[in-house]
């Protein structure tokens, strides 16, 4: 469960007597419940990424509290914060991040590396994770050697390795056709369903927007309404 409490953030810009302060958002509070997948839309430079930002811990904000599966994650410092999104957290972007030197099996063995997992369980997982998303016969090829939606699918692969109980999502099909766009949703709603993956997605794209079971609009860095999806 993610969970934000009066979050407020601003940005300072230029130097001393030139200095100005952005305000990007403004006392946001809402909560994303276990198993549920909250879509958040807003027009462009309304405050969507530096929300997930801050809830990622890449930025700290300057006041609010957020609490993620009972953390109080904003009072993490860094080290502490990169552990747990470790643990709990994965990430799927726009444009992909896979890491163009290594293969498809490399990009998603490469968390497993990180948390420390043997040689041989780290194989066998990522050989399970590639079957799950249907790129097992890819597996080594490098990410400019596959379409947009298979790299998609690693940096999705990567994300799951983990077992994450939430992923975060910055405009996840910005970057796919209509028809990729629409199987990559369907994984997604598969993914919530049978796995119970909590997601938050930040999106422009109406149809994503409609995979959320509620959708949560920001406007001027407020949260302006809450629709249910019905
Ligand atoms: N590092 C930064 N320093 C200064 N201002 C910033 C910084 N990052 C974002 N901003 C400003 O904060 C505001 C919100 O930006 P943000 O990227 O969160 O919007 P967004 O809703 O995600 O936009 P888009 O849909 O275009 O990606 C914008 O006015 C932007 O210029």
């Amino acid at each position: 469960m993610i969970e934000l409490k009066n979050v407020s953030h601003d940005f300072e810009i230029g130097k001393k007597e030139h200095k100005s302060i952005i305000p990007v958002l403004r006392n946001i509070s809402f909560t994303v419940g276990q198993g549920e997948i909250v879509t958040v839309v807003g027009r462009s430079g309304s405050g969507k990424s530096t929300l997930l930002n801050v809830i990622s811990g890449f930025i700290h904000p300057k006041e609010g509290g957020i609490f993620i599966d009972g953390t109080k994650v904003s009072d993490l410092n860094e080290a502490k914060f990169a552990d747990f999104r470790l643990k709990h957290l994965g990430f799927i972007f726009q444009s992909f991040q896979l890491i163009p030197s290594m293969t498809a099996f490399q990009n998603v063995e490469l968390p497993l590396i990180l948390k420390g997992v043997s040689d041989t369980e780290r194989k066998q997982k990522t050989k399970e994770i590639l079957e799950k998303v249907g790129l097992l016969e890819f597996k080594d090829h490098y990410p400019s050697e596959l379409s947009g939606g298979q790299q998609q699918r690693v940096s999705i692969a990567r994300a799951l390795i983990v077992n994450p109980p939430i992923i975060l999502a910055d405009e996840p099909t910005g970057s796919l056709d209509s028809e990729t766009e629409e199987d990559l949703l369907n994984f997604i709603i598969k993914l919530n369903k049978e796995l119970g993956i909590t997601f938050l997605i930040i999106t422009h794209d109406e149809r994503v927007a409609r995979i959320g079971h509620r959708t949560i609009e920001i406007a001027d860095g407020r949260v302006l309404e809450e629709a249910v999806s019905v």
